[in-house]
C-alpha cells in the first residue's frame, strides 16, 4: 500500500490531531492550549501521511521570526506536532515528511528551520544541530543564598500583579530581549496568548500564575511569571516556586527578581526550566552544586538556505573565508560558499575558490548562533581545516557575547 503525503484541510484537523495524540501516548494539553496552537499553526503548511483514508503521519509548521547575532530577525519554519502512527513506524515516513517540508520551506523563501525535539537523537540526521542549549535548576532555598548582588539591586521596586494586567508592558520588554539574544523568537500576532496560558486543569495543585514586575526609576527592567505549589507534610510547609518566565534587561532587575522568588514563604525550592546557559543565576547562587543544574538540548536548528543564513547574521570579528558544506537532505546547499563580513554585517555567495573549512551542515547549524564553538566541533572531528589559521579566525568570528536562547517552546 502506498502512503500519500499531502497538505491537510481544515476538515481533517481533528483526525490529524488524533493521530498525533495517540503517537504521543496522549498529549497533556488543555482545550485552551489546543485551541491556541490550532490558531498559531499554519494549516496550509501542515502535512498528513495518508494510508487510504487513515492519517498515519503528521507534520505541523509555524511561521517564526528568529533573532540571529547582530539582531536581525530571520524567517524561520518551526516544525512541530510531528508523529507517525505506531503501526507505520520505521518505514521512512518521517524522512519523507522532513524532506518534503524542508524543500517547501526553502522554496517559499524561509531561511532557517527550527524545532524542539521530543527525543534528542531524532533530528541530527536531517541536518539539525543543537544551536542553543538550556539549563534547568532546582534551587533548595534554605541551603542557597545569593552572593555578590549587583549594585542597584536594593533600588529595584517590585510589585505583584496578574500576567494579563502586565501583559503589554512585559511584551515590550520581551521585544527588547529578542534583539539581544540570538535564538529568541519575535512575538507574532497571537503568540502573546502563550504568556497568559494558565488553565486550572493543568495546574496540578499549584496556584494561578502571578507576575512580579521589577522597576527602576519607574521603568520596567524585568518580570517573572510564577506559581506556588505549597505542599503541607504533617503541618510543615514545603513545595516549589514554579518559574514560568524570568526576563530582565538589567542585572539589578534580574537579581532582585531572583531574590524575591527565593524569598517566598511556605516553599522549600525554586524550580526553573529552559534558562539560558549563561543565566546570571549561575554566578549569583552561592552553591550551584546543590541547585541541581542540568544541561539540555533545546533549540534544534538548520539553515534552509546556507548563503542567506550566513549573510543574515553579523560576526564578532572580520571574516573572509570559503566554507565547503555537505548537506544530504538539502542538496541545494552543497558546495563552496565565500563568507565575507564582520560586526556590521556580511555577504555570502557561491564560489569556485578552494575551501578553508570543510563541514557538514549539522556542524554549521550548531555553530550558527554562536552557542557552540567551531573549535569545539573541530575537536570532535566535525569541522576540517583546509587552510591553516582558518579555524581560529572563524571560531572567533562566529562567537557571540550572550549565549543563544530559546525562551519558550513551540
Ligand atoms: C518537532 C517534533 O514534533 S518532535 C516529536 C517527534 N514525535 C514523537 O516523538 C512521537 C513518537 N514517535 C513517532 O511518532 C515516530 O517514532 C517518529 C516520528 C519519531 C519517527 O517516525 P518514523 O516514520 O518511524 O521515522 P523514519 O522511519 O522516517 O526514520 C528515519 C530515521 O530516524 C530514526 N529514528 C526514528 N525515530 C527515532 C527515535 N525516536 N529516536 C532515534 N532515532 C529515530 C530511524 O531509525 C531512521 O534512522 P536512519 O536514518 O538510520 O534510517
Amino acid at each position: 500500500m502506498t502512503i500519500e503525503l499531502r497538505r491537510i484541510t481544515a476538515d481533517e484537523w481533528d483526525r490529524w490531531h488524533r493521530t498525533l495524540d495517540w503517537a504521543f501516548g496522549g498529549l497533556p494539553q488543555s482545550p485552551e492550549e489546543r485551541e491556541l496552537w490550532r490558531g498559531l499553526v499554519s494549516l496550509d503548511r501542515c502535512l498528513g501521511a495518508f494510508d487510504g483514508d487513515e492519517v498515519v503521519g503528521t507534520y505541523g509548521e509555524l511561521s517564526l521570526g528568529m533573532s540571529v547575532p547582530g539582531g536581525a530577525v530571520v524567517e524561520t519554519a518551526g516544525a512541530t506536532m510531528v508523529s507517525v502512527a505506531g503501526t507505520h513506524r520505521r518505514r521512512g515516513l518521517l524522512r519523507r515528511m522532513m524532506r518534503r517540508s524542508l524543500e517547501a520551506a526553502w522554496e517559499r523563501g524561509d531561511v532557517l528551520s527550527a524545532l524542539t525535539a521530543a527525543e534528542a537523537s531524532i533530528y541530527g540526521r536531517f541536518g539539525y544541530g543543537v544551536a542553543a542549549h538550556s539549563l534547568a535548576a532546582r534551587v533548595p532555598k534554605h541551603r542557597v543564598t545569593l552572593s555578590a548582588l549587583p549594585p542597584g539591586t536594593d533600588d529595584v521596586r517590585l510589585t505583584v500583579t496578574t500576567p494579563a494586567d502586565a501583559l503589554e508592558r512585559c511584551e515590550k520588554l520581551y521585544a527588547e530581549l529578542v534583539t539581544r539574544r540570538p535564538g529568541a523568537l519575535e512575538r507574532r500576532p497571537g503568540w502573546e496568548r502563550l504568556a497568559l496560558l494558565d488553565p486550572p486543569a493543568e495546574r496540578h495543585g499549584a496556584s494561578e500564575l502571578r507576575c512580579v514586575l521589577a522597576e527602576r526609576d519607574g521603568e520596567l527592567v524585568g518580570y517573572a511569571r510564577y506559581a506556588l505549589r505549597v505542599e503541607w507534610d504533617r503541618s510543615v510547609p514545603g513545595g516549589p516556586v514554579l518559574v514560568r518566565n524570568l526576563d530582565a534587561v538589567d542585572p539589578a532587575g534580574h537579581a532582585a527578581l531572583l531574590r524575591y522568588l527565593l524569598g517566598l514563604d511556605l516553599t522549600d525550592r525554586v524550580e526553573l526550566m529552559g534558562r539560558p546557559v549563561d543565566d546570571p543565576l549561575v554566578h549569583l547562587l552561592s552553591d550551584i552544586r546543590v541547585s541541581d543544574l542540568q544541561l539540555r538540548d533545546r533549540l534544534h536548528l538548520r539553515p534552509l538556505d546556507v548563503g542567506a543564513a550566513l549573510a543574515a547574521r553579523s560576526y564578532a570579528t572580520d571574516i573572509d573565508l570559503v566554507l565547503s558544506v555537505s548537506d544530504a537532505n538539502c542538496p541545494w546547499n552543497e558546495g563552496r560558499w565565500r563568507l565575507s563580513g564582520g560586526p556590521a554585517g556580511a555577504v555570502c555567495a557561491r564560489t569556485a575558490d578552494p575551501a578553508a573549512l570543510e563541514l557538514d551542515v549539522r556542524a554549521l547549524s550548531a555553530a550558527y548562533l554562536g552557542g557552540t564553538s567551531l573549535g569545539a566541533l573541530a575537536g570532535a572531528g566535525l569541522v576540517g581545516e583546509a587552510r591553516p589559521g582558518a579555524l581560529a579566525a572563524a571560531a572567533a568570528a562566529f562567537g557571540h557575547p550572550l549565549a543563544p536562547w530559546l525562551p519558550h517552546g513551540f
